[in-house]
């Protein structure tokens, strides 16, 4: 059986198939914004992003997923905590099955309703997958949702969930502007850490944005119609993907603001 987040294959188990688990620096974790150091080094993020390399969305079994044309540098993130420029790969979503948690990113225990993950590669290596598992292989941006207005740019997704449904299942997806997901606001947080879901390679730099966006309580619910299982299958419903926080394990969380 295959990992994921429920009692028999979820964040408890993963460690049997994947140790790494247990390593020294993986994530999700709290963020404790008073045990933080500020970092007047850190520069501004600089994303780019330009919405002709939207291609699709999918849902993959483990959350929705759109997916970037990265065969050029024209989606891009560089700056920040980073030094090089890393290109924008998908970015997909974390929920639960209730707007009290789905986040996997917490602050001071806080938990949202949903987190937004923007996965992004370092050109340095010669593709996502040769990326994804070095030390300094991937960069993604993390965007906290809470609960508030309609957002009409989540809006353009949850439009297309009706065909994605079920695990497998994708559709083209184009002219998208990932930005437009982004708070006003790009203060972050900054760690070493890994990827949340199987492999859980120790390979990410996580920025983590301070200031939240905004999905309203029906859009939440929205996320919540999609399914884990393929078509044919039981129903299941797609919630509560999420990592609970991991051991700092010695790690300093940097802010770049004060
Ligand atoms: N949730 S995540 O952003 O750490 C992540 C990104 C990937 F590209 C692959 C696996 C992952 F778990
Ligand atoms: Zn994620």
């Amino acid at each position: 059986m295959s990992w994921g987040y429920k009692a028999n294959n979820g964040p408890q188990k993963w460690v049997e198939n994947f140790p790494i688990a247990d390593g020294v620096r993986q994530s999700p974790i709290d963020i404790v914004p008073g045990q933080a150091s500020y970092d007047a080094g850190l520069k501004p993020l600089n994303l780019k992003y330009d919405p002709s390399t939207c291609l699709d969305i999918l849902n993959n079994g483990h959350s929705v997923q759109v997916t970037f044309a990265d065969d050029t540098d024209s989606s891009r993130l560089t700056d920040g905590p980073i030094s090089g420029l890393y290109r924008l790969k998908q970015f997909h979503f974390h929920w639960g099955a209730s707007d009290d948690k789905g986040s996997e990113h917490t602050v001071a225990g806080t938990k949202y309703p949903a987190e937004l993950h923007l996965v992004h590669w370092n050109t340095k290596y010669a593709s996502f997958s040769e990326a994804a598992s070095k030390p300094d292989g991937l960069a993604v941006v993390g965007v906290f949702l809470k609960i508030g207005g309609e957002n009409p740019n989540l809006q353009k997704l949850l439009k297309a969930f009706d065909t994605i449904k079920s695990k497998g299942k994708q559709t083209s997806f184009a002219n998208f502007d990932p930005s437009t997901l982004l708070p006003g606001c790009l203060d972050y947080w900054t760690y070493d850490g890994s990827l949340t879901t199987p492999p859980l390679y120790e390979s990410v730099t996580w920025i983590v944005c301070k200031e939240p966006i905004t999905a309203s309580s029906a859009q939440m619910a929205k996320f919540r119609t999609l399914l884990f299982s393929a078509d044919g299958a039981a129903p299941d419903c797609m919630v509560n993907n999420y990592r609970p926080p991991q051991p700092l394990k010695g790690r300093t969380v940097r802010a770049s603001f004060k």
